[in-house]
C-alpha cells in the first residue's frame, strides 16, 4: 500500500525538521506549514513542499488538506517558552489551544482522521515522584503547560466520537541535532539550557545563567530528562505507524530516556566535550520551573519498540555543540 501524505506543522521548526528528515528519509510523503514564526527555510529538504501559513487560518488549513490529499498531520506548531508563557499567557492559549482547536476543526472538515499531538511533560507540573508515568496526575505548574493539557483533553473528546484517533507524545527535555547535520536548534532568542550553553561555547554568548541552585536536588539545581532529537523523530513515526495501523486506537506516551541529568551535570559534560569550560553565572529561580522532570518510557518502548540510538549525554551534547558551531561559521561567513 502507498504511504499517505503527511502534513507536519511546524515541520520549519527544531523538532518538525527533524521528524520531516525521519520520514522523507523513511519515504513518506511530506507536506510543511510553517508561519516562520521561529522557524527557518533551511532546514527543510528542498524537495518538500513548505507552506508559510498560520495553523490557526482554518480556511487555510482546509484548502493545504484537501489540495495535498493529507492523511495524517503531525502537529507540532506551537508556543514553547515556559516563562514566557508566565508573562503572555493569552498569547499561549491562542497560539497552542485555539490554534489546535483551528487545525482540528479544518481536520475533520477534510476527513483527516489520523492526529499526533506534540505535548509536553510541563502537563505533569511538579510531580510528586519520579520518574512519571502517564497515568500520574496532571497539575501544570504553568500556563504552557495548560495550554497543552487543554488541546490534549480536546482531541480525547473528540476522538470518543471517533472522528479521529490521535497520539499525545509527551516530550521531556529535546536536545540535540540530526547527527547528519541537516538540522538543528535555530530559533531566535535562544532559551534552552543546551542552546544557550552551545552559544556560550562557541564564544555567542559570554556566559551561562544557571537558574536557582537551592532546588530540592543532590546539587540544588533542576534535573531534567534530555533526549536526542533525532530518537524522538524516530518514536514520531513508529507513532504514526501505529495510529494509521489501528484507527480505533488513541494514545498518550512520554518521551524521554527515563534519565535524569541536573543543569550543572549537563554543563560539566559540555565542558568536556568541548575541552574548554563555559562561564557560568549562578543566580536565582526562573518562573514556572519544576525541580524534577524524569520520564517513565516503559509505554513508548513496549508499545511502539522504540529503541534509542543517540541516548548517550555526550552524544547529544556533541551533536548540539558541532550544529552550532557550523552556525557560527555561517554567521562570520555572513558578516565578513
Ligand atoms: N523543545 C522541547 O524541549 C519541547 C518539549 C516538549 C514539547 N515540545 C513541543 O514540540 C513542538 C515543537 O517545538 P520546537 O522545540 O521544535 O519549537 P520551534 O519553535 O522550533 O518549532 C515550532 C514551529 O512552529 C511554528 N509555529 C508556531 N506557531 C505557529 C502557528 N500558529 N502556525 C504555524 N506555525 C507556527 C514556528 O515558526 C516553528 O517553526 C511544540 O509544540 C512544543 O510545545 C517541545
Ligand atoms: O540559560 C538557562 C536555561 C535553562 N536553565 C535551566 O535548565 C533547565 C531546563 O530548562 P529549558 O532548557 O529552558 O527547558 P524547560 O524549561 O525544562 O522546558 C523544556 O522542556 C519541557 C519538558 O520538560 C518542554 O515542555 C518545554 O517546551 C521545553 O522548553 C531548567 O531548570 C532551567 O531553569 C538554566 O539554568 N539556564
Amino acid at each position: 500500500m502507498s504511504k499517505p501524505t503527511i502534513l507536519v506543522t511546524g515541520g520549519a521548526g527544531y523538532i518538525g525538521s527533524h521528524a520531516v528528515l525521519a520520514l522523507y528519509d523513511a519515504g513518506w510523503p511530506v507536506v510543511v506549514v510553517d508561519n516562520l514564526s521561529n522557524g527557518s527555510r533551511e532546514v527543510v529538504p528542498d524537495e518538500v513542499p513548505l507552506i508559510e501559513t498560520d495553523i490557526g487560518d482554518a480556511a487555510a488549513m482546509r484548502a493545504v488538506l484537501k489540495e495535498h490529499r493529507v492523511g495524517a498531520i503531525m502537529h507540532f506548531a506551537g508556543s514553547i517558552v515556559v516563562p514566557e508563557s508566565v508573562t503572555d499567557p493569552h498569547f499561549y492559549y491562542r497560539n497552542n489551544t485555539v490554534a489546535s482547536h483551528a487545525l482540528l476543526g479544518a481536520a475533520m472538515e477534510a476527513g483527516v482522521r489520523h492526529l499526533l499531538f506534540s505535548s509536553t511533560a510541563a502537563t505533569y507540573g511538579a510531580p510528586e515522584t519520579v520518574p512519571i508515568d502517564e497515568d500520574a496526575p496532571t497539575r501544570p505548574i504553568n500556563p504552557y503547560g495548560w495550554s497543552k493539557l487543554m488541546t490534549e483533553q480536546m482531541l480525547r473528546d473528540v476522538a470518543a466520537t471517533g472522528a479521529i484517533n490521535y497520539g499525545a507524545l509527551r516530550y521531556f527535555n529535546v536536545a540535540g541535532a540530526d547527527p547528519k547535520g541537516r538540522s538543528g536548534q535555530i530559533g531566535k532568542g535562544a532559551t534552552h539550557l543546551l542552546k544557550v550553553a552551545c552559544e556560550a561555547a562557541v564564544g555567542k554568548r559570554s556566559h551561562v545563567d544557571v537558574f536557582g541552585t537551592d532546588y530540592p536536588t543532590p546539587d540544588g539545581t533542576c534535573i531534567r530528562d534530555y533526549i536526542h532529537v533525532a530518537d524522538l523523530a524516530a518514536a514520531h513515526v513508529l507513532a504514526l505507524e501505529a495510529l494509521i495501523a489501528d484507527p480505533a486506537e488513541s494514545f498518550t506516551f512520554n518521551c524521554g530516556y527515563g534519565r535524569g541529568t541536573s543543569v550543572l551535570e549537563m554543563l560539566e559534560m559540555l565542558d568536556r566535550v568541548n575541552g574548554t569550560p563555559v562561564k557560568r553565572v549562578l543566580g536565582p529561580r526562573r518562573a514556572g520551573d519544576p525541580p524534577q522532570l524524569v520520564a517513565a518510557n516503559r509505554r513508548l518502548v513496549e508499545r511502539l519498540g522504540w529503541q534509542p540510538r543517540f541516548a548517550d549525554t555526550g552524544t547529544i551534547i556533541e551533536s548540539a555543540l558541532s550544529w552550532e558551531r557550523r552556525l557560527f561559521q555561517k554567521e562570520a561567513a555572513v558578516c565578513a
